[in-house]
């Protein structure tokens, strides 16, 4: 039974989603990384909030992991390279908490603008200092934000709410877009020196990380209020609590820290500053769409194959994934059998979609034909980290659709170079679902792919069925198929027979010592 691991504070309501799809499920937040690692090569999947660290030494035990599920947006708490190396899928909810971060950040800039909590926590306190807490009005204020997709979006529409002025800084948003939103779309130093409050929505990068450092605050208007709820490390801590010392920086609102639990910070107790324990995203209805999304999302992964929202490999919609799953059986297979036929490296590979297949996503077929064609010289490779592992060896890759008719209703050929030699196999889909090879080296055979089978490429000539036929009966192999093909009469022929066992090398020399026999491979699906 498929198992699944919820290693941190996901709504209760993940649990119900996996038990209704029929997945077990263990909810244990709160896990010690020594504990999670003693225990996490039970499970095939793993969802998480921001808590738990997916580092590469975790993944090193995860054997059976398949998936990772990210209930939120941010994946930064999670290895890509590394589970991407181990063939773990990595997904995440991108829309289910940006309205409840957006609005965290809004009412972070209300609680600067107005010092509500100092305010608080001075009348609660019996002090009642009307005077000592003069806010600032928002309307008619420049809003800078730095990062301008989802949450930034949103933020920008509720400061024009507020009739605030909005400046956005963001090198992937087009100027079309940020005329859709009504925003400016600036370059950062326009924004430093323009905007009263700065606010930032971007991932942590290296392109982001410090961008707000002592230089950068330098540039500000004084009295500028800087928020933070995306990423700790994208302002520098130290030059915002330097700055916050000497009056530059009016006020700051954090919601996220270059160390996180937060226990200690350099920017807690100064009087300008609100903080919050990474809470942009903990209002009830984000957690119940982030956990019900990502329940629904690993569910279909484990047990359909579908994959969304992925930020390691391409996304196979619920509706595509059982008209793709036969396709990229298909295209394994084919990768399978050109991988056995290479005697060096691959040095490139081209996957051509004929006919049905023409039509279909692309991708996933690709990377299941990459898997194939590896696994002979990889193991743990799979759909997830085949792509990178081509790349690594430097395999070039190419997909071709052809919108031309072929024979069949649908083809995938599979053109693998290695060595200046090229191996060339087609194959198509018999009623839809099952694969069936119809051409090797251009020579047309039909055959199906056995789990073990012998690949004799010789000249047409008589009497050389006979001899292989006695070859293997000599070694006690039965024949379960045979299939010959040839280019033409007496010239380049083949056979593809299928037989009951593993062939072994005493057997594939006794072939390969026949007359007119060209190579003979052991093959195995
Ligand atoms: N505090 C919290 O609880 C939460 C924090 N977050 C954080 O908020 C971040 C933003 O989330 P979304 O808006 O959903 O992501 P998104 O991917 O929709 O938007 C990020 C934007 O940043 C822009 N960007 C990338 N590199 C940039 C650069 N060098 N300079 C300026 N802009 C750049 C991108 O073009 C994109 O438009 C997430 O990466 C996550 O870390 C998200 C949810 C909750
Ligand atoms: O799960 C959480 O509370 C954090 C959310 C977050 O930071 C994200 O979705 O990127």
């Amino acid at each position: 039974m498929v198992k699944v691991l919820i290693s941190d504070k996901l709504s209760e309501q993940a649990v119900e989603i996996f038990r209704g799809r029929g997945i077990e499920v263990d909810f244990k937040p709160g896990l010690a990384p020594d504990e999670l690692k003693a225990i996490i090569g039970r499970y095939d999947g793993l969802a998480i909030r921001s808590a738990t660290k997916v580092t590469a030494d975790l993944l090193e035990a995860a054997e059976n992991l398949k998936v990772v599920g990210r209930a939120g947006i941010g994946v930064d708490n999670v290895d890509i390279p590394a589970a991407t190396g181990r063939g773990v899928v990595v997904m995440n909810t991108p829309f289910g908490n940006a309205v409840t971060t957006a609005e965290h950040a809004i009412a972070m800039m209300f609680a600067l603008a107005r010092q509500i909590p100092q305010a608080d926590a001075s009348t609660q306190a019996g002090k009642w200092e009307k005077s000592k807490f003069m806010g600032v009005e928002l309307t008619g204020k420049v809003l800078g934000l730095i990062g301008c997709g989802n949450i930034g979006s949103i933020v920008a529409d509720r400061a024009r709410g507020l009739r605030m002025r909005v400046l956005a800084y963001d090198p992937f948003l087009s100027e079309q877009r940020a005329t859709e939103l009504g925003v400016r779309k600036v370059e950062l130093d326009e924004l430093f020196a323009e905007a009263d409050v700065i606010t930032l929505h971007t991932p942590l990068t290296d392109a982001t990380r410090g961008v707000i450092d002592a230089a950068a605050i330098a540039k500000m208007k004084k009295g500028v209020r800087i928020i933070n709820c995306a990423r700790g490390g994208l302002v520098v801590e130290d030059d915002l609590r330097a700055a916050l010392d000497s009056g530059q920086v009016g006020g700051a609102a954090f919601d996220v820290f270059v160390t996180e639990p937060a226990k200690e910070n350099v920017l807690f107790g100064h009087p300008n500053v609100v903080c919050t324990p990474h809470l942009g995203a903990s209002t009830t209805e984000a957690q119940e769409k982030v956990a019900l999304q990502i329940a629904e999302q690993m569910s279909d992964y484990l047990l359909t194959g579908a994959v969304s929202n992925a930020v390691n490999v391409p996304s196979v919609t619920a509706e595509e994934a059982p008209i793709l799953k036969p396709y990229m059986k298909l295209a394994e297979l084919l990768g399978s059998f050109c991988g056995q036929m290479v005697e060096g490296p691959v040095e490139a590979v081209s996957i051509e979609l004929e006919g049905h297949a023409a039509e279909l996503n692309a991708e996933p077929i690709k990377a299941a034909g990459l898997a194939g064609l590896l696994r002979p010289q990889v193991d743990s490779v799979n759909m997830v980290n085949a792509p990178s592992m081509a790349h690594q060896r430097g395999i070039e890759v190419s997909v071709t659709r052809h919108d031309r008719e072929p024979d069949y209703q649908t083809l995938l050929r599979m053109t693998a170079r290695s060595q200046g030699r090229t191996r060339v196999l087609v194959g198509t889909l018999i009623g839809g679902s099952k694969p069936r090879l119809v051409e090797v080296q251009g020579i047309a055979v039909e055959a199906d792919f056995g789990q073990h089978m012998l690949y004799v490429r010789n000249y047409d000539k008589p009497g050389f069925i006979g001899a292989l036929g006695s070859a293997l009966g000599n070694h006690q192999v039965n024949i379960a198929t045979f299939h010959l093909g040839r280019r033409d009469v007496g010239g380049e022929a083949i056979a593809l027979v299928e037989v009951d066992q593993p062939i072994e090398d005493a057997l594939l020399a006794e072939v390969q010592a026949l007359p007119h026999v060209v190579r003979v491979n052991a093959l195995s699906f």
